[in-house]
């Protein structure tokens, strides 16, 4: 898949998943419609990641969704995942593009304007854009309020490829994420510390989902994702 086609996005994190394991919320998060799944859970030794990366894979695999793993190009091609997350302390862009090949999916964190644009020259696929909201699921350096959509928008309009919110993002507050242009959100405690992580995927999706359509009701003109995955119509990235 594209990633400008991702809507919902889940990042793994055993710590906060209770007595389920990782694959046991995969396959929830599956269930309930998510698009794409990123093996993060820090803190694991390298061999259970794999472990847990390669159950990942037939789960994501059989049901069409991509699977991406955080920081470790060397476990993305150990389980032949779709694709790499790195951050700012991780391997440069480029370096992983040249050990993945051009099929790779490669996103990038960011949280400025200038990381963004410089991102998005070094070939990444998409950005991850956070913390959007105060999260207590990682240790971030912008306030704890987070940068806010209105971040969002300035990144959005700042790059041509698409673009995830992350951090804090719940079924409550993802629709101004959506509505400042992410194409679309990443959760960890969302979905990973739902009691029911089924039906707490479905929620996240429908809300996504119902915030693109109020936006074509709205305005009563076609909206698209265009290529970039951006929701736009013929006034530009939707207000
Ligand atoms: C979709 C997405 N966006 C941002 C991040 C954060 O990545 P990073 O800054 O490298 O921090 P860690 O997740 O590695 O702690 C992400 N993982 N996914
Ligand atoms: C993994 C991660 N990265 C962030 C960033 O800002 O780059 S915030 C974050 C944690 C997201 O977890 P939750 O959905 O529970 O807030
Ligand atoms: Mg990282």
């Amino acid at each position: 898949m594209n990633p400008s086609t991702w809507r919902t996005y889940l990042v793994t994190q055993s710590s906060l998943s209770g007595d389920r394991s990782t694959p046991e919320i995969v396959r929830a998060a599956i269930d309930g419609g998510i698009d794409a799944v990123q093996l993060r859970d820090k803190g694991l030794e390298a061999r259970d990641r794999y472990e847990i990366g390669l159950e990942c894979k037939e789960l994501t695999d059989a049901a069409g969704v991509d699977l991406i793993v955080n920081d470790r190009v060397d476990l993305a091609r150990a389980i032949d995942a779709d694709g790499v997350h790195l951050g700012q302390s991780d391997l440069p862009v480029a370096v992983a593009r040249d050990l993945l090949g051009p099929d790779a999916i490669i996103g990038c964190s960011t949280s400025t304007v200038a990381e963004a644009t410089r991102a998005e020259a070094d070939g990444a696929d998409y950005l991850g854009v956070g913390a959007v909201y105060g999260t207590s699921s990682k240790d971030v350096e912008e306030s704890k309020d987070g940068i806010g959509p209105e971040r969002i928008r300035e990144i959005v309009d700042s790059v041509s490829i698409p673009v995830v919110g992350i951090g804090g993002i719940t079924v409550e507050n993802a629709g101004p994420v959506v509505q400042s242009g992410a194409t679309g959100v990443a959760v960890i405690s969302a979905i990973t510390a739902a009691d029911d992580p089924f039906e707490a995927t479905e929620s996240l999706v429908e809300a996504v989902e119902s915030v693109l359509e109020d936006a074509r009701g709205t305005n009563g003109r076609r909206v698209t994702t265009g290529e970039t995955g951006k929701a736009v119509d013929d006034g530009g990235v939707l207000e």
